[in-house]
C-alpha cells in the first residue's frame, strides 16, 4: 500500500450508514472514493456528492449512489487531498483544478478531513503556485489584477488551449513566494472581480491524515 492509499482508506473509517459523503478530487482521493466503494458493496448506506465530473464519474462506475449538489443541505464528512498543507492545516488546493466545488463541499461539511503524503507538508504555503479560478470572458483584465497582488500568474493550459474548469472557468496558477498571511491574501483575491475562487483553504479542516510510504498514518 503507497502513502496516498494509507490516509486514504484510514479516512474512510471516518464514513456511517446514513452519511452524506463529500467526494474530492485527485491522485489520493480516488483511492479514498476506492475504498468508499468497497464499503458500499459490503453494505454502508451513503449518498455522496462529488467535486469534480472525474470523481462522479469514478464513484458511479464503483457504484456509489451519487447525488447533485441541488438535492442536499449539507454534508457530514468530506474526504479531500491537497497541494500542500502548512503547520496550522491550512491548505494549498486546486492542482487539479476542481478548487470551486471542492470549497463548497468543505465548508459545508461537518468534518472536512483532508489526505496527503509527507511530500505535501510544508512550514508556509507557497512553493505550489495558488491556483485562481477565473472568467474566460475577462480573463487578461481579472489577471492583471492578480497580478497586481504580487505574484506571477500563469494561464493554465492543455495542449496549448486553456484548460477549462468543470464550472466553464480558466485557472491561473499565481506564483506568490512564500504566503505569510494565507487569510489576507485570499480576502484580497476575492476583492477582484472576475475571481471565482482560489485555493487557498484558511482554517476549514481540524483534520489531516498523514501517510507514510511504510503504509503507516498519523492526524496532523
Ligand atoms: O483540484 C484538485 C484538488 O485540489 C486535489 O485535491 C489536489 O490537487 C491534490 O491532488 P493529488 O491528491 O492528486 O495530489
Amino acid at each position: 500500500m503507497n502513502a496516498k492509499q494509507a490516509a486514504a482508506e484510514k479516512a474512510a473509517e471516518h464514513i456511517e450508514s446514513g452519511m452524506t459523503v463529500g467526494l474530492g478530487t485527485g491522485t489520493t482521493a480516488y483511492y479514498a472514493i476506492h475504498r468508499i466503494a468497497a464499503r458500499v458493496q459490503e453494505g454502508l448506506d451513503i449518498r455522496a456528492v462529488a467535486s469534480s465530473k472525474q470523481s462522479e464519474e469514478l464513484a458511479k462506475q464503483l457504484g456509489i449512489p451519487i447525488v447533485p449538489f441541488a438535492a442536499i443541505d449539507g454534508i457530514d464528512v468530506t474526504i479531500d487531498g491537497a497541494d500542500e498543507v502548512d503547520q496550522a492545516r491550512n491548505l494549498i488546493k486546486g492542482g487539479g483544478g476542481a478548487l470551486l466545488r471542492e470549497k463548497i463541499l468543505a465548508a459545508n461539511s461537518t468534518a472536512f478531513i483532508v489526505i496527503v503524503d509527507e511530500s505535501k507538508l510544508v512550514r508556509k504555503l507557497g512553493a505550489f503556485a495558488l491556483p485562481v479560478e477565473i472568467v474566460p470572458f475577462a480573463c487578461e483584465l481579472t489577471t492583471k489584477q492578480v497580478r497586481a497582488l504580487g505574484c506571477e500568474p500563469a494561464l493554465r493550459a492543455v495542449d496549448g488551449r486553456p484548460f477549462v474548469t468543470d464550472n466553464g472557468n480558466f485557472i491561473v496558477d499565481c506564483d506568490f513566494g512564500v504566503i505569510d498571511d494565507a487569510a489576507e491574501l485570499g480576502c484580497k483575491l476575492h476583492r477582484i472581480p472576475g475571481v471565482v475562487e482560489h485555493g487557498l483553504f484558511v482554517g476549514m479542516t481540524k483534520t489531516v491524515i498523514v501517510g507514510s510510504a511504510d503504509g503507516s498514518v498519523r492526524y496532523l
